[in-house]
């Protein structure tokens, strides 16, 4: 069996996969590959190792209908055309959980940032810039012991209260799906309706996975209804918030902050407002970003396709009705 890698990974995820008798090609490129040439390279795979989130569209899965699978480095998986993919009888897998703790992390880091401005701070540096601010000059606001409203709490969200809790005495909010009874029970949590995590909210912190339910929640309406002394943070998809309706609510002072790992495009311009603003702190999208984290991605991604290649259904599969006896397209 053949696997195609789309972009670098380490070498021993290639040489575990080796050992089984797969033969790996890699794109030997941290660059993002067109879709064109994805799809030329994939005419002489059967499975797909998708670095790095290149878009999937349906247009794909038609020309790369001959894949016995396609495995993705990431949790989020809104970048996939699923249901194209279910119909082709493609399973797909993601990664979830190994990044979790990197990807909390990266909240929590913009969360301390943008309520001490840092990043503005910094730039002051670079700019020769340095000089004794005055007593009340771009001071920040302190988050401990204040309200962190969680929008989405599953399995990211989890560990970024656990850390807003134990390290920072912060009372936890949240709205979700449903209720999550381990956060109510671990961590005092309380499930709140949406009105009431953007009005009681210190600092907000984005946690669901993108959908059309999800697209565009936090927009103008909603920074209206948040604390002007609020920090808006996103490390889930740049797509949850409006950017220009996140844009007018810091110049308007509607919210006081805002920490992004995700953008709306990503990358993001380098002209963008938001970067010039004292109270913003953006990062290019490095939630995962870690040694740790990037090999157990990689590791979860191969085993997948060990499965593939023995036979045996994903263990991350996320369209699990690829393998029901019937469902919708071809048999
Ligand atoms: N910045 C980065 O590098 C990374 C970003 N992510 C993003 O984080 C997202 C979350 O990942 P996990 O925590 O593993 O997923 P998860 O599935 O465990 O949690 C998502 C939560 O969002 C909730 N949710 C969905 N729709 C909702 C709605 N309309 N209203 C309220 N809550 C809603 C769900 O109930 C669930 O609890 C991913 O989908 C991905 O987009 C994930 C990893 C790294
Ligand atoms: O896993 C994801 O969804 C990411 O955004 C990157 O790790």
């Amino acid at each position: 069996m053949k696997v195609f890698v789309s972009r670098r990974i380490p070498g021993e995820v290639i040489r575990f996969m080796e050992q089984y008798g797969l033969e790996v090609t890699c794109n030997d490129s941290d660059e993002r590959m067109q879709q064109n040439d994805l799809i030329e390279a994939c005419k002489k795979a059967d499975i797909l190792f998708n670095v790095g989130s290149a878009d999937l569209d349906a247009r794909f899965m038609e020309s790369c209908q001959h894949l016995k699978g396609i495995v993705l480095t990431s949790v989020g998986y809104d970048h996939i055309d699923l249901n194209s993919a279910t119909y082709y009888g493609i399973p797909v897998s993601n990664t979830p959980d190994v990044l979790s703790k990197s990807t909390a992390d990266t909240a929590f880091l913009l969360m301390l940032a943008t309520s001490r401005k840092a990043f503005y701070q910094a730039r002051q540096i670079e700019k020769g810039a340095w000089k004794n601010n005055g007593f009340l000059d771009e001071l920040g606001i302190e988050i401990n012991g204040k309200t962190l409203g969680i929008y989405g709490l599953g399995r990211i969200g989890l560990e970024l209260a656990k850390m807003a809790k134990d390290a920072f005495g912060m009372k936890i909010i949240y709205n979700n799906r449903s209720r999550n009874m381990e956060a109510e029970q671990l961590l005092n949590a309380r499930y709140v309706d949406f009105g009431e995590l953007l009005s009681q909210s210190d600092v907000l912190s984005v946690h669901s996975n993108l959908t059309p339910e999800t697209q565009y929640r936090f927009n103008r309406d909603s920074f209206r209804k948040m604390k002007k002394t609020s920090i808006f943070i996103n490390t889930a998809r740049g797509k949850i918030h409006h950017e220009p309706d996140l844009i007018n609510a810091l110049k308007e002072g509607e919210i006081w902050g805002a920490g992004l790992d995700v953008t709306d495009p990503e990358p993001m311009l380098p002209d963008n407002p938001l970067l010039q603003m004292s109270n913003v702190c953006v990062l290019p999208h490095i939630g995962s970003a870690t040694i740790e984290t990037r090999m157990a991605m990689a590791n979860v991604a191969a085993h997948n396709i060990i499965a593939v290649f023995r036979g045996e259904k994903m263990p991350q599969i996320v369209n699990k009705e690829v393998y029901d006896e019937v469902r919708p397209g071809k048999i």
